[in-house]
């Protein structure tokens, strides 16, 4: 088993003559769960795009699973690594079921064992495989689609799941349910890795084991999120942390 199953080592990267990153230093361990947490264009996407090799660095090393990403094959290192983004992008003409076959199709894996998995993977996300089955994405609401797709980065079961902003996009009440049972769903599957990008303070600290603050670039503080709210490491994440309570502090005080 590989202890940590991602790694960068010395990243940098740019887009033209802007540095995005520089210097990244990280490693997580295989099962944890990690909360990246920063301000717009601080570059958290451009980190997680780079762990399935979406963007790839111009200095140092990455390795997942002790691979260097420098030299593996992306398409393989992909089925490792299931991925879910903020507009989920279910096909519109396919079924739900057949939303979720489509990488075990492409594995050529047989009929009765792509059902079982559909099946199995629609009851873990909280959706009746007899009910969803059958339907079309447009009969879902926003949060049962983004049900569907983390059912369908999982389908190969990987062993790593990256999730872009996955929740920002629905009301309070679907993304707090949604919360909850992504974090209920990763202690069921305690091997697995989640990477789980964000730019809300209280969906960071609430699922993360470990939350990565990040501020043009650099990394702030990585720590535990009692560790980062107890002892902020920096006056950035000082200030994130009392954009919080200033928020609360707006409603709480009304009269
Ligand atoms: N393909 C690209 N070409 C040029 N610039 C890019 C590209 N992708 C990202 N950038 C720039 O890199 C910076 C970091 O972007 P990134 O998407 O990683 O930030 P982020 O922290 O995820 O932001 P947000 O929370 O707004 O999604 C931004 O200034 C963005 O405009």
């Amino acid at each position: 088993m590989v202890n940590d199953i991602i790694c960068f080592e010395h990243v940098t990267k740019s887009f033209g003559k802007r540095t995005i990153l520089q210097d990244l230093n990280f490693s997580v361990k295989q099962g944890e769960f990690i909360t990246v947490l920063g301000t717009s264009g601080s570059g958290k996407t451009t980190t997680l795009k780079m762990i399935n090799g979406l963007e790839t660095a111009d200095g140092g090393r990455i390795s997942v699973e002790g691979n260097n990403l420098a030299n593996c094959d992306l398409v393989k290192l992909r089925r490792h690594i299931g991925y879910v983004i903020q507009s989920i992008g279910l096909f519109p003409h396919m079924t739900i079921a057949q939303n979720i076959s489509v990488t075990p199709k492409l594995l050529k894996w047989d009929q009765k064992r792509i059902d079982q998995t559909v099946n199995e993977l629609l009851t873990e996300v909280g959706l009746d495989p007899a009910v969803y089955r059958e339907q079309m994405p447009n009969q879902l609401s926003g949060g049962q689609q983004q049900r569907v797709g983390v059912a369908r980065a999982l389908a190969t079961n990987p062993p790593i799941l990256l999730l872009d902003e996955p929740f920002s996009a629905l009301d309070a009440i679907t993304r707090q349910s949604l919360q909850k049972d992504i974090k209920a769903l990763h202690e069921k599957m305690p091997d697995k890795t989640f990477f789980f990008v964000t730019h809300d303070i209280n969906e960071a600290l609430y699922l993360g084991d470990r939350v990565m603050v990040v501020n043009h670039g650099q990394i702030e503080q990585f720590a535990s999120p009692k560790q980062v709210v107890d002892h902020p490491a920096s006056e950035f994440v000082s200030q994130l942390l009392a954009t919080v309570r200033q928020n609360r502090a707006l409603w709480e005080d009304l009269k």
